[in-house]
């Protein structure tokens, strides 16, 4: 059996195909570069083009063929989709410094005219402002978890959550569990439950502690800007968010972004070396299907539950090991409705819809910049998840479209254009949005989650304080890494460290 063509390593330029069962590894010609960057997503290009401001000469080396990760905007049967990470918001100042500097535009999520809740009861109420209309004691128990959570928010902060003296004891508590110790308002908690749970981090909220939400909110500024959609999913890019990673490696050039080139192996040693004799400034090689890199320093800008897909040379440490068997990305279906018009405004709704125990927890209007037609978006979480993708994918569409008709009328079942987000699929991704710690992990191995390991130093958006998570926490993370391998910062694991 003949497999796909694969570029032929010997050819430095790639271009000449050949059988996939003569598959090796990297080129024999190695580049020499600085610093390689391993993902061209945006934490990735954001370090590349540090490091290239700073003179420094660079490799970024992406499995997939494209750029810009968990962002991609595609046409799909001729309606322009956000498969991935789209919405910004007004504290993700590093994304909108990054926009204003690549001349991008923004536009506003529509937003006028009333959102729909849909209680446990199954009953649509329409409501305008940010809270549900449930019944009064609901609303107060939701109002008081808002303030106490909020109160953790502004005590812990973003930066080190593990650092706290409450972090153990927050840790090792379920976000499902510490709610129902607050508050005996079932609704309440689930309301409260959601924005954290599926909301964010696309995991049960029994699968998660409440250290982990308190980042979460955090890394937002507070839990009530987390429960605010009009502060949290404000505004989007004209063109995509994809095109802002688009624009970043169009400013590196081909001849520093390489695509279709999976990293396979990291080395910098032997099998018999530890990482307690690592001296910073020897060789490092990186292979990949493509191409072979020697540098000094490398930048891991994957998210952390595909780390164990890259060969390290020798072995990472004990610690690191461990740790990243910790973190995991959640679940979510992201689903694209296309309607001739945005018949919702007609009937004088916003498309902004909310219900914990539907099918579809959450739903917006989602329309283009420009476009006449009318586009929702809608959130299929983790155990919901599971369920609809155990079903045929008609199936699965009618129960989706379904949810969207409880919100919005049966006009939502008719869209003239469907698609389902599913990076869970994607080889290069494997879950969406993001990665959490399960409970306990966060007070665990939060403080070594960034902790350079010889000449490897780790950035994404999974392991960021401020726009955890988001597009805006990449780029922080990778502007961070950057600036290390430039002043040579950060604690390079040797034998005084933990785990060398
Ligand atoms: C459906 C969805 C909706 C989202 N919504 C929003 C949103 O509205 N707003 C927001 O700000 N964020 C959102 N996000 C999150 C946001 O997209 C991510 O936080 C961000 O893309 C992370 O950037 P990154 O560079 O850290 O990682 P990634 O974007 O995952 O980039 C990592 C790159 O590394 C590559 N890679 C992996 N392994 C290897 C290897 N071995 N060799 C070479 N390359 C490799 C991958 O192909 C990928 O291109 C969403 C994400 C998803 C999936």
């Amino acid at each position: 059996m003949t497999g796909p063509a694969t570029p032929n390593p010997s050819d430095p330029d790639h271009s000449s195909p050949r059988p996939a069962s003569q598959r090796t590894l990297g080129s024999e010609t190695a580049l020499e570069r600085d610093v390689v960057v391993v993902g061209a997503g945006p934490a990735g290009l954001m370090a590349a083009r540090t490091l290239r401001a700073a003179g420094k000469s660079v490799a970024v080396l992406e499995a997939r063929d494209r750029v810009g990760g968990r962002t991609w905007s595609r046409d799909v049967d001729g309606a322009f989709l956000e498969i991935g990470g789209q919405w910004v918001s007004p504290d993700q100042t590093e994304l909108l410094g990054l926009l204003a500097e690549l001349g991008k535009e923004t536009y506003p999520r529509y937003r006028d005219g009333e959102s729909v809740y849909i209680s446990p009861d199954g009953a649509r109420h329409t409501y305008t402002g940010s809270m549900f209309p449930a019944d009064a004691d609901t609303v107060a128990e939701m109002e008081r978890l808002i303030g106490i959570l909020d109160g953790l928010v502004a005590e812990i902060g973003a930066a080190e959550p593990w650092a706290h003296p409450k972090a153990r004891e927050l840790d090792t508590v379920s976000f499902h569990h510490w709610l129902r110790q607050q508050s005996s308002d079932e609704a309440a908690c689930n309301n409260i439950g959601i924005f954290v749970a599926g909301g964010m981090l696309t995991k049960p909220a029994h699968a998660f502690s409440t250290l982990q939400a308190v980042l979460m909110a955090a890394s937002a500024g507070s839990f009530s800007n987390l429960v605010d959609e009009d502060f949290i999913l404000d505004r989007r890019v004209v063109g995509g968010m994809q095109s802002v990673s688009e624009a970043m490696a169009a400013e590196l050039g081909d001849d520093v972004v390489f695509l279709d080139t999976p990293v396979r192996t990291i080395r910098w040693g032997g099998p018999e070396d530890t990482y307690a004799e690592y001296v910073p400034g020897m060789p490092v090689t990186v292979w990949s299907d493509r191409v072979t890199v020697v540098a000094q320093d490398v930048v891991v800008a994957v998210p952390p539950n595909l780390y164990s897909r890259i060969s390290f040379e020798p072995p990472l440490p004990r610690l690191q090991h461990q740790m990243h068997q910790h973190q995991s990305l959640g679940l979510v279906i992201k689903v694209h409705a296309v309607y001739e018009t945005p018949f919702w405004r007609e009937a004088g709704l916003s498309g902004t819809g909310f219900g914990a125990m539907e099918l579809c927890q959450e739903v917006y209007d989602n329309t283009n910049h420009g476009d006449d037609r009318g586009t929702l978006v809608a959130f299929v979480s983790d155990e919901k998840a599971d369920e609809v993708f155990a079903l045929p994918a008609e199936e699965r569409r009618r129960l989706i479209l379904e949810s969207l008709a409880h919100y919005l009328g049966d006009e939502a079942l008719s869209p003239v254009v469907y698609y389902e987000s599913d990076f869970g699929s994607e080889e290069w991704t494997r879950g969406a949005y993001a990665a959490s710690y399960d409970l306990g992990g966060l007070h665990r191995y939060g403080a070594h989650q960034r902790t350079p390991v010889g000449p490897i130093r780790w950035a994404c958006s999974d392991l960021a304080a401020e726009g955890y998570q988001h597009v805006d926490g990449a780029l922080r993370q990778g502007r961070l890494a950057a600036t290390e391998v430039l002043s040579g910062a950060g604690a390079l694991v040797g034998s005084a460290a933990p785990g060398a």
